[in-house]
């Protein structure tokens, strides 16, 4: 591990093009290879061996363990823009997912030595733990600009300690690989196996804990869900039974679920709708309440006859407000999706409940006849503001408020 601390860690290249390849400079052991010939070279970090995914950028100042370990990154190499990323080191509390999704990471700095109290080790040896390959010294700025203007590419990354890199043959994979669109990815990151999830969220001095009052009973589907949706759900008095994301309703309904929510996860959500949405729309007949989370939102909206698409530049970063229509006030939001709901295209008993401040999109709707409702941004935040927790508390209302009637009739 570099242990020099250095803004002025110089960089390897510049974004060249394809048509004047910069030469590779000494020391590089590390190459991202865009698919339109674009080459950045770098030191690497973390895992040897190669890579190939969609290149998109993530503005989080922390939580970069969080970051890499939320299975909706899957089938995407992540650039920093934070220019100081592994500085404090990593912890085993700190993950979203037993293993790592995505397929790797770009910084800017050489990662340094941890410093903070809670790190056991470096970042760099974590990465190796967790089979993640970086690339370190990359014009991260220049990388976002371009990701900016012309939207995320796909792109091949190595890691060779021995600088055997061939720029050629990682063009050609970066070239062949299909890209995101059309991609269902929540089958590679989905449990295999139905579970029960009991943590709560992590506190300063109590770390994670456990629930004792378990008043409701809630199944949650896995697409590719981050832990710490499960853990709000369980702290907020929720017994949580995590299913695959191939359970049918039939499964889902014989845990006799007081309420159903629908993760987060990776990959297109029209590819993944296909076997998702009769199971949802089964579920929407129920009546039962339903709450889904940015995969789970778009697949709510494809169940009740709406449209996603693909976005230009997705939403990824910690700090994107998003306004609540129905109380007009603004929450600051952790986010991470590429593709949208388009609101024009949701049936009329869908309210449009929440929308981006940053570029007008949809961010969440509910239904009027139906405990139902949905979110494009994560309430859960890890990382990020917990401005949003107060959905976990609707959903868990909702939940009340059925039982209440049914325990009346
Ligand atoms: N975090 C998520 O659930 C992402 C949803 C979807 N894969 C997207 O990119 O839009």
């Amino acid at each position: 591990m570099n242990t020099t601390f250095s803004i002025e860690e110089p960089i390897m290249s510049e974004t060249v093009s394809a048509q004047a390849r910069p030469p590779r400079p000494p020391g590089a052991t590390a190459a991202l290879v865009l698919n339109d010939g674009t080459v950045y070279w770098g030191r690497g970090v973390g895992a040897t061996g190669t890579q190939v995914g969609e290149v998109c950028f993530n503005t989080s100042i922390t939580g970069y363990q969080e970051i890499m370990t939320d299975p909706s990154y899957a089938g995407q190499i992540i650039n920093f823009t934070f220019p100081h990323i592994g500085n404090v080191g990593a912890n085993p509390e700190d993950t979203e997912a037993v293993t790592a999704a995505a397929r790797g990471l770009v910084i800017r700095t050489d990662i340094t030595d941890p410093a903070n109290w809670r790190a056991i080790e470096g970042f760099d040896a974590w990465l190796k733990k967790y089979n993640l390959i970086g690339l370190a010294g990359i014009d991260t700025r220049a990388l976002t600009r371009r990701i900016r203007d012309k939207g995320p590419p796909n792109g091949a990354i190595i890691h060779a300690p021995d600088g055997n890199i061939d720029i050629d043959a990682l063009l050609a994979e970066a070239q062949a690989w299909p890209g995101l669109e059309g991609m269902d990815l929540a089958l590679e990151v989905s449990c295999r196996q139905t579970y029960e999830w009991a943590q709560t969220r992590w506190s300063l001095g109590g770390g994670y804990g456990t629930l004792d009052a378990q008043k409701r009973h809630v199944v949650a589907v896995d697409y590719g869900a981050k832990h710490n949706i499960l853990r709000t759900l369980a702290a907020n008095g929720c017994r949580v039974t995590v299913v695959p994301a191939t359970a049918t309703a039939e499964e889902i309904l014989r845990h006799e679920p007081d309420g159903i929510f629908l993760s987060n996860g990776p990959g297109d959500p029209a590819a993944t709708g296909e076997y998702a949405v009769p199971v949802l729309q089964e579920l929407l007949e129920t009546g039962k309440p339903i709450f889904g989370i940015c995969l789970g939102h778009q697949l709510l909206s494809l169940a009740i006859g709406g449209t996603t698409t693909k976005m230009t530049n997705g939403h990824r970063g910690a700090n994107h407000p998003v306004k609540d229509l129905e109380t007009g006030k603004v929450e600051i939001t952790s986010q991470n999706h590429g593709f949208r709901v388009e609101p024009e295209s949701l049936p009329k008993n869908a309210v449009v409940t929440h929308v981006s401040l940053f570029d007008g999109s949809n961010e969440g709707f509910r239904l009027t006849d139906k405990p139902v409702f949905s979110v494009q941004h994560h309430p859960e935040a890890s990382p990020g503001p917990q401005d949003s927790n107060y959905l976990f508390e609707r959903f868990v209302r909702l939940i009340d408020e059925r039982s209440a009637e049914k325990g009346a009739k």
